[in-house]
């Protein structure tokens, strides 16, 4: 689907659930979302019927779109940190931390993508299997090359997913010689090759724009992050990198930037720490980091499947959310062993009530289901610089939405016993706030029947086609 397709003006019916803030979700059980052409929510409606609706705003010529049965709109989810070329490595990390796991997973898989062909595969089947669960936003590192990092944007922009795309910066002898890049000013000329060409096939960024991204410190030699940060600062781009995510990490970072105060300071002392600056994992920052990040206004991703698969730590997601640090949901594939930010949403709430078992803050450590699901929507687009355009049902934003069906027991017949509607079941007499809390802790893909983004379909399976009535926006 070209990202240019027109669309037309269409009425969205059926309950809506959506983060107001941190810590209060609505759930309207009687919405009406009106999306024009251009697919920005044009009014949203919380008591009337469609035909009051198309009266109210003069659009009886709008494509209803009326949801029935146990299902409900909820904005499109945002993954603030992964990484696509590694997704043939979901799962697979055995016994490995960090910095063993990047040398026998990691580089070996990335070094394959001078291969385009290859790339191709891997990105097109990443970037579906996003999109299919209900992922409309992701901030992507691919690897070193330009050729494979150009083809991800290409594929992002012709299946209409947003995404923020980097090419890895990594110049360091950390990284293996097959794969790392040669000199300081190759990895300067590569990612601005990429930044242009990103800026070519997308000259607005609607839907892709360009992020640079250096690796992590020990990727990358002194001269490299203060080249890189230029090159970000003279292009307005986006940063992304890791920070403090393992013990290990963080003793190297020590040992190679000896005279830093911290890894925090590390970045800081290379320009590296602004407010379009996203940080990945920041699992053991010190009281100090934590307020000079702050101070910078740069964001951060929390990556619990990741953190907690290669045994990195429990970032203290509450403290930091207290302390009124930006943070969003990143499923970080590989580190992390799920593609879905649906099960990143759970995995917050898991990690966060073990550390209350551990912290003096006990309870009050814990994150709230409301408090992920903000993170995963709202929280997300403030990290990636799209708080005024998605995240929630708000009159003016962009329509970035999915689809979440129940399916319901008491329909029995066909779905009997089949369980092909996924793993909840909702037996008719629950509350639309119970129905909610089962799909956040044993909801998957299966429920996601239809995602758009600007208003467009980007994926929709055949049970959503049951589940309308009146007509559907066509892809
Ligand atoms: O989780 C991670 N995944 C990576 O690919 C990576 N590179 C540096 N640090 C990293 N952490």
């Amino acid at each position: 689907m070209a990202a240019s397709a027109t669309i037309q003006r269409t009425i969205y019916t059926g309950p809506f659930v959506h983060s107001l803030s941190l810590t209060e979700l609505e759930i309207c059980e009687k919405g009406a979302i009106g999306v024009d052409e251009n697919g920005i929510i044009a009014f949203v409606e919380k008591e009337l019927d469609l035909g009051a609706v198309q009266e109210k705003h003069s659009w009886q010529d709008a494509t209803p779109v009326q949801l029935k049965g146990n299902a409900f709109f909820f904005p499109g989810f945002i993954d603030t940190h992964t990484h696509a070329p590694q997704h043939p490595n979901t799962g697979l990390f055995g016994k490995t931390t960090l910095l063993d796991w990047l040398q026998t997973y990691t580089f070996p898989m990335e070094s394959s993508f001078t291969d385009l062909k290859r790339a191709e595969t891997i990105y097109r089947n990443f970037v579906s299997r996003t999109l299919s669960h209900g992922t409309t936003t992701a901030a992507y590192y691919a690897t070193i090359h330009v050729p494979a990092t150009n083809l991800l944007a290409d594929i992002c922009l012709a299946r209409g997913q947003r995404a923020l795309v980097g090419r890895v910066c990594m110049n360091s002898d950390l990284s293996p010689d097959y794969y790392r890049d040669a000199s300081v000013s190759q990895s300067v000329a590569d990612s601005k090759a990429s930044i242009d060409y990103i800026r070519s096939i997308d000259p607005k960024g609607s839907i892709v724009r360009p992020i640079v991204t250096p690796r992590f410190a020990p990727s990358c030699t002194s001269e490299c992050l203060t080249s890189i940060a230029k090159l970000a600062k003279d292009e307005s781009t986006f940063i992304q990198t890791h920070i403090s995510e393992n013990k290990g990490e963080i003793a190297l970072v020590q040992e190679l930037f000896p005279t830093s105060k911290s890894y925090t300071d590390v970045y800081d002392t290379h320009n590296l720490l602004t407010p379009q600056t996203i940080l990945a994992h920041a699992v053991h920052l010190s009281a100090e980091e934590r307020k000079t990040i702050l101070a910078r206004g740069a964001t951060l991703s929390h990556c619990p499947c990741s953190n907690t698969a290669i045994t990195s730590g429990c970032a203290p997601i509450r403290s930091l959310l207290d302390e009124g640090h930006t943070i969003g949901l990143g499923t970080d594939v590989s580190g992390g062993f799920h593609p879905s930010i649906l099960e990143n949403v759970r995995h917050a709430i898991w990690t966060s009530r073990h550390l209350a078992l551990q912290s003096p803050l006990g309870d009050a450590a814990k994150l709230s289901t409301e408090e992920a699901l903000f993170l995963a929507t709202r929280g997300g687009a403030a990290v990636v610089g799209l708080a005024d355009k998605v995240g929630g049902f708000d009159v003016g934003k962009e329509f970035d939405a999915q689809v979440v069906d129940l399916g319901s027991v008491s329909e029995g017949g066909e779905n009997e016993g089949k369980f092909d509607a996924g793993p909840v079941d909702v037996f008719g007499w629950e509350s639309w706030g119970e129905m909610v809390e089962k799909w956040v802790y044993a909801g998957d893909d299966r429920n996601t029947t239809a995602v758009w983004v600007r208003g467009r379909v980007v994926h929709r399976t055949a049970r959503f086609e049951g589940r309308v009535v009146d007509g559907t926006a066509t892809p």
